[in-house]
């Protein structure tokens, strides 16, 4: 691993917290995101809005910070592991603060928490493969602190008996460098304009993703209205094409009528960004 100057180091942790924040800002600007709060409102959420999903990401710098200073050039290790966790916990309260007991953030501290740990790793410098290595090592190792509390997302990994946050983590988030990146990079280069292919990624995390929020709010039916609601977006050529964008309304009015949103995804798709953002490319 490369030696930095202390002041070069300095400024890729803030650097690494900076992008963290500013990929949740863009992910909740992405419009039109199904049943997802976004540049036209709340979708089906009743107690958030887009400017209480902003404050809640620039809640959250310091806490990137910390995990990207605290991560700096370790190796993953149960100390390290327990630091992480603290460090996550202390930012969901500080996101609680900001939003005046709203969670916004929940899966996204989690997700990207991790994978701003797993760039400090790496001082800095990864591929997205192994970024998410990194981050999964992480993900994979106990930590002795964490509560054992009751939680909506492990409700629904109990009751449907689907991998929930947790285990997309461990698994290396397979729906991030195996269906949202590729997604990303295909619909670019067949000259899809940023917002649709970042709106193409989104569809291709719906396609498969167990998202535990949609599972809570409509089950197993809604779920699968999703999945497929999604996937025709892709058959018809993604968001850049007139059909594609039919499809995504249609999908967007049935998440409206069911009540129910892909949270999960939205946050697998600000990291998403985020490491497409901080990762050597390789492709
Ligand atoms: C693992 C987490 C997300 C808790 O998981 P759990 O399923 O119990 O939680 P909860 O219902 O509170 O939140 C789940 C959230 O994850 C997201 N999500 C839902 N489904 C999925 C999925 N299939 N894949 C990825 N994310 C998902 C949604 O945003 C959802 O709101 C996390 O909050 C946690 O354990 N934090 C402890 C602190 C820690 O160790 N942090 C380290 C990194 S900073
Ligand atoms: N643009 C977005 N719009 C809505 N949710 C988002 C967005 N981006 C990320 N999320 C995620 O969705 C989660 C909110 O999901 P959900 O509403 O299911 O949470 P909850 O408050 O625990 O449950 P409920 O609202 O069903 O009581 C947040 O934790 C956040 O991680």
């Amino acid at each position: 691993m490369k030696r930095l100057a202390p002041q070069a180091v300095e400024s890729r942790l803030h650097q690494l917290a900076q992008h963290a924040t500013d990929c949740l800002i863009e992910e909740v600007n992405l419009t039109p995101k199904p049943g997802l709060v976004d540049r036209r409102g709340s979708g089906a959420h009743q107690d958030l809005s887009l400017a209480l999903m902003e404050r809640s990401a620039r809640s959250l710098t310091p806490t990137f910070y910390a995990l990207a200073q605290q991560c700096w050039q370790r190796p993953a290790d149960i100390a390290l592991r327990e630091t992480v966790g603290r460090l996550g916990r202390e930012g969901e309260q500080q996101m609680m603060a900001a939003t005046d007991g709203v969670n916004t953030h929940r899966g996204a501290i989690w997700a990207l928490g991790l994978l701003v740990s797993a760039a400090a790793m790496q001082g800095g410098e990864a591929n997205s493969a192994q970024l998410c290595t990194r981050a999964a090592e992480l993900a994979c190792l106990p930590d002795r602190h964490a509560p054992k509390t009751f939680s909506k997302g492990l409700r629904a990994v109990h009751r449907f008996q689907v991998p929930g946050a947790r285990e997309e983590a461990q698994q290396g988030f397979p729906h991030i460098t195996q269906r949202a990146l590729p997604q990303l990079h295909r619909s670019r280069e067949a000259g899809a304009d940023e917002t649709e292919a970042r709106l193409d990624a989104l569809m291709a995390i719906l396609t498969s993703l167990s998202d535990t929020c949609v599972l809570n709010r409509a089950g197993m039916e809604g779920l699968l209205t999703l999945q497929r609601g999604a996937q025709a977006v892709l058959l018809a050529g993604g968001t850049s094409q007139a059909a594609g964008r039919q499809a995504l309304q249609q999908l967007d009015s049935a998440m409206l009528a069911l009540n129910a949103s892909p949270g999960g995804a939205a946050d697998l798709l600000a990291a998403t960004l985020f490491i497409d953002r901080v990762s050597i490319a390789t492709h």
